[in-house]
């Protein structure tokens, strides 16, 4: 068992490369667009899909044999072939130029691996279960899904919105900002409840800040 850190990682405009251009090099790519990353894959034969991300410019395709210079100014390496041997030397490679690299046949050999994802606007769901059994994994990821619905998305957007209005509006570390941040958060399932029955939200959120910023505090020992 390794106890791998989670950590969600800004890779917008950095350059992943994936070597491999099957459905697991396809998934890689896949997620790595979500994330607004440049790709560039590298293999012999492309799926479907890869070839059209590479027509409309969304991926660079090479269509050649791996070299370690296609790893040039890399962020992240993702080794998905299914050769064994080459997925060994691009992980090789990668280590040596100090590279972070993922390898889907074998990842006691990289330094990270893939997790099953939900994404609701900001909202970001991952599930690992450290390589033992991926589909479960993308089980529990369809069952969060289910329960977290895209009405998440509009809710994280407009409490980012209004706990930014709250930090703008009162001082760092004051009592005031404290209290209007917890009963922003109090607010939550009321919100959720507008916004799935259809109801533009915004108008309540706005009487909302209002009272979060306006209401006095209360006393010492009081709730
Ligand atoms: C370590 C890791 C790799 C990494 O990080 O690259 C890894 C490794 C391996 N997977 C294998 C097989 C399968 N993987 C899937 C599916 C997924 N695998 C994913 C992640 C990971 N898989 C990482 C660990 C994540 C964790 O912690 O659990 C998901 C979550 C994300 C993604 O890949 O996008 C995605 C679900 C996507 C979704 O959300 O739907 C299926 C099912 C299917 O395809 O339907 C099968 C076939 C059934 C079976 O074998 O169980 C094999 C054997 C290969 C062989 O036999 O040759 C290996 C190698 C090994 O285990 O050594
Ligand atoms: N991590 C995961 O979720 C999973 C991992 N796997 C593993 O991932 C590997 C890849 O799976 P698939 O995408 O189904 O494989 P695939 O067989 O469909 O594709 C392999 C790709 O490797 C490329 N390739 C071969 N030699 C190359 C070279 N010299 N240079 C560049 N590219 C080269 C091929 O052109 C092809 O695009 C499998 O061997 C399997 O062990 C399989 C299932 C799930």
């Amino acid at each position: 068992m390794r106890p791998f850190y989670p950590i969600l990682l800004d890779i917008s405009d950095q350059l992943c490369v994936v070597i491999g251009g099957g459905p697991v090099a396809e998934r890689r790519v896949s997620g790595l667009l979500d994330a607004h990353a440049r790709v560039r894959v590298v293999c012999l034969t492309a799926t479907e899909r890869l070839q059209q991300w590479a027509a409309m410019g969304c991926i660079e395709l090479r269509m050649e044999p791996f070299q370690p210079a296609h790893l040039d100014d890399a962020m992240l390496v993702f080794a998905a072939t299914n050769e064994r041997a080459l997925n060994e030397w691009v992980a090789r490679s990668a280590k040596e130029r100090n590279l972070l690299v993922n390898v889907a046949d074998a990842p006691e050999q990289g330094h990270f691996i893939v997790p099953s994802v939900v994404r609701r606007g900001d909202l970001c769901l991952c599930v690992g279960t450290g390589g033992q059994q991926p589909k479960l994994a993308a089980q529990i990821a369809d069952e969060l899904a289910e329960r977290y619905g895209t009405e998440y998305e509009k809710l994280l957007q407009l409490l980012g919105k209004l706990r930014n209005e709250i930090l703008s509006a009162t001082p760092a570390n004051s009592p005031l900002r404290q209290e209007a941040l917890e009963r922003l958060h109090a607010q939550t399932p009321k919100l959720l409840a507008m916004i799935r029955a259809g109801l533009d939200p915004e108008q309540e959120a706005r009487a909302v800040l209002n009272y979060l910023l306006h209401q006095p505090l209360p006393k010492e020992g009081q709730q």
